[in-house]
């Protein structure tokens, strides 16, 4: 009678062919202790429902005199009704539940509720990690089945990775995505090993499995038994075309003691770096971060920050946190001293340019790896930048010839040709010329 009623209410309130959609196939299976239980087609159905009318029906119960009515919704082909899926009012922040699904909350709780794709600043060096992030939860084809992403330490790995999560489980609650590091996945396979549960294990990831994030494969160095474990997980995955997001500290062809057939597995699809961001992505951080401290940090001290912190984007987080706590005990007056007190302690000295620096730049703006820029490759895609990296030095820093040709392994000499080879150039062609002034300009913000 309760759920009629409800049911008429709701039919006056919503329209005809909602109502029709959502409401009608609802049928009511019992009420108890203040539980008004009911059975739904399937599990989308019930998050569908849970997410858009879960609301309104508590609303008209209460009209009806219910007022502290939980509603509760089974799976009409679930093998025991009531089934007690108790279905909460959707949190207004943070990631949504997966229905009838048995909540493992660790993994929730693993998901770090600022690790957003809002929160997470775009340029140059992550611009490409950052839309295959984006294709994965779009499910486009362009990143293949499974992407890899690797960078050093702090440049947001696993930001983006919680960042698809989130994105993931908003778009599509029912969505069954598992978000392990690897040692988690080792300790779960060593643990089903030791409890005779493996297929318990195996059916989590091979078949209750739509999208799987596995956070630094390089600890599963020397690891044999799990790189099988994962390897097999990956390919019925992949097969099956789920989607798969791995990420490392280094390069696929750099990971040490990995099975190559693993390794060929998990390059299967896009494989991308992060690379350390430039001043202008650092610039973007260090504002948006200071404005989530509350502190107000006029042009230059932004700048002072983004100059001398560079890399590691904690080492940024942890400056402001700093400044917030030392700005407190002097009244919350922020001045550039303070602020060279703090940079000084995380980042040691405050960082000069140098031949170094500017090679690094040289290797993030060409996409060559200093590996490369160092090696004794002849390729144009490499000699190129080497050149212009060792007249740019010379350029800009009081560092010798040898200082600079010890940078890329070179000597004084090849230095001395690398700058006379750019200058001729240079002149020559208004489109290098063009190139040098925008690098100089990025060589000036360093
Ligand atoms: N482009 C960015 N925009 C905003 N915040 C960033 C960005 N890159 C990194 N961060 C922040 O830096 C911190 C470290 O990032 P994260 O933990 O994702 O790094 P990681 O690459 O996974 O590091 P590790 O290899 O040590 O696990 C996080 O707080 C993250 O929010």
């Amino acid at each position: 009678m309760v759920w009629e009623k409800v049911k008429e209410s709701l039919k006056s309130t919503l329209a005809g062919n909602i109502y029709d959609l959502w409401i009608e196939p609802l049928q009511f299976v019992q009420l108890q202790e203040e539980k008004l239980y009911l059975s739904s087609p399937d599990r989308f159905f019930s998050a569908y429902v849970k997410q858009n009318f879960l609301e309104i029906i508590e609303e008209k119960a209460s009209e009806h005199g219910l007022s502290s009515l939980r509603i509760v919704f089974c799976e009409s082909g679930s093998k025991s009704l009531p089934t007690p899926i108790a279905m909460k009012h959707t949190p207004k922040r943070g990631q949504l539940r997966l229905p009838s699904v048995p909540v493992n909350k660790s993994r929730f709780k693993a998901l770090h509720p600022r690790y957003t794709f809002d929160e997470f600043m775009v340029g140059e060096s992550n611009i490409l990690a950052e839309s295959a992030c984006r294709s994965m939860v779009a499910q486009d084809d362009s990143v293949g089945p499974c992407l890899y992403i690797n960078s050093s330490t702090g440049l947001g790995k696993s930001h983006l990775t919680h960042a698809v999560a989130h994105q993931v489980l908003a778009q599509s609650p029912m969505t069954r995505l598992h978000y392990v590091t690897a040692r988690q996945f080792a300790a779960e396979m060593v643990r089903g090993i030791k409890t005779n549960t493996m297929d318990d294990f195996k059916s989590k990831y091979l078949e209750h499995c739509d999208i799987l994030l596995v956070e630094d494969v390089h600890s599963l160095t020397g690891k044999k038994k799990t790189q099988e474990e994962l390897n097999e997980v990956l390919d019925s995955l992949i097969k099956s075309g789920k989607r798969v997001i791995v990420t490392a500290n280094s390069a696929p062809r750099d990971l040490v003691g990995i099975d190559n057939e693993f390794r060929s597995r998990m390059t299967s699809g896009l494989v991308t770096s992060i690379q350390p961001p430039d001043i202008a992505t650092r610039t973007r951080i260090v504002e948006k971060k200071a404005a989530q401290q509350q502190l107000c940090l006029d042009e230059e001290l932004v700048q002072y920050l983004a100059n001398n912190i560079r890399g590691d984007v904690r080492q940024i987080e942890s400056a402001l946190r700093a400044i917030r706590a030392k700005a407190r005990l002097v009244g919350g007056h922020v001045d550039l001293d303070l602020l060279r007190e703090v940079v000084t302690t995380i980042v040691g000295v405050e960082q000069q340019l140098s031949a170094e620096l500017i090679c690094e730049l040289v290797s993030c703006q060409f996409n060559v790896s200093m590996d490369a820029l160092r090696s004794k490759s002849r390729k144009r895609a490499i000699t190129f930048p080497r050149q212009v990296a060792m007249y740019l030095a010379r350029k800009y820093t009081d560092d010798s010839l040898a200082d600079i040709g010890k940078v890329l392994h070179r000597d004084h000499s090849t230095v001395l040709h690398a700058i006379k080879v750019v200058s001729n150039k240079a002149i020559r062609d208004t489109s290098i010329s063009a190139q040098l002034d925008l690098l100089s300009n990025k060589v000036k913000q360093l």
